[in-house]
């Protein structure tokens, strides 16, 4: 994996693994976008924690006890185009991939930088037969200390997390307690304050979103421990009633952009 592909603009510098078309690291304006676990373990064919991976085709445990968050992550994608500020990825199905996932498709991400990281994704179905899917992009997010963040823009959504009732969420989301909360609806530009800055997390056609950080319950995480407050994920995709049907030769695009910027006082 230390065969990544170095994007680089007048803004910054990330560094994108072909095995997930995963960015491992992003840094705009000098500072750390994303967060990659110092402890992460870096092997071809497992998830590596941080960065952007990408859930595809499903999000989160599949009922089977199929591998979480789909495969995408854990597979190697082509390259397809390499600038210096830009290159795009490609997965499609395999034998590997279709004993997990029956059905005949392309996947592609688009990964550019500016003074945005941004993401354009696609995803085709090759097959005779609809197919239906759910997919994430899992932004791990650099932050201060995640207990101090906060999130805006998912007032007044519907918020589903493990163990409790799905009920709207009115007001900030705090990170001040261990959260997993998805918001199935909730398009619209995200913000995440951390202290004085804001990282912005906009885009289209990603219906979802999702808002993670185990809290002390990391501790016994291997890839984690003692570093939680060091990210928060808040994630884009297309998840639950957002899943999406996509007919035979059908395409679903979608795209996501990340800024981080300093907050305007007042
Ligand atoms: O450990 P994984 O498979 O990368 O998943 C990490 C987390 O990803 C989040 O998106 C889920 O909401 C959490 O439930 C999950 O624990």
């Amino acid at each position: 994996m230390d065969d990544c592909i170095e994007l680089i603009s007048a803004h910054g510098r990330a560094r994108v693994s072909r095995q997930g078309a995963q960015v491992m690291e992003a840094e705009i304006g000098g500072q750390p976008l994303l967060w990659l676990s110092p402890l992460a373990s870096i092997e071809a064919g497992k998830p590596v924690r941080g960065g952007v991976p990408v859930c595809f085709p499903w999000f989160g445990k599949h009922p089977d006890g199929l591998p979480a968050h789909g495969f995408a992550r854990n597979q190697d994608w082509v390259v397809q185009a390499q600038q210096a500020d830009r290159v795009v990825l490609s997965l499609q199905d395999s034998p590997e991939g279709r004993a997990l996932w029956p059905h005949a498709f392309r996947l592609e991400l688009a990964i550019s930088l500016d003074e945005r990281l941004q993401f354009d994704l696609s995803v085709e179905n090759l097959d005779t037969q609809p197919f239906s899917f759910s997919y994430a992009l899992h932004s791990y997010f650099a932050v201060t200390d995640s207990r101090q963040c906060t999130v805006e823009g998912l007032s007044g959504r519907l918020r589903r997390e493990v163990g409790h009732v799905t009920t709207p969420h009115h007001g900030t989301v705090l990170l001040d307690q261990p959260i997993d909360a998805v918001f199935e609806t909730a398009a619209g530009t995200l913000q995440l304050l951390d202290g004085q800055r804001e990282i912005v997390v906009g885009g289209e056609g990603m219906r979802s979103a999702v808002v993670w950080n185990p809290g002390m319950h990391a501790e016994g995480i291997a890839d984690i421990g003692p570093h939680w407050t060091e990210y928060v994920c808040l994630e884009r995709g297309n998840i639950g009633v957002a899943a999406v049907m996509l007919a035979p030769a059908g395409r679903h695009v979608a795209s996501m952009w990340l800024e981080s910027r300093l907050r305007q006082p007042g």
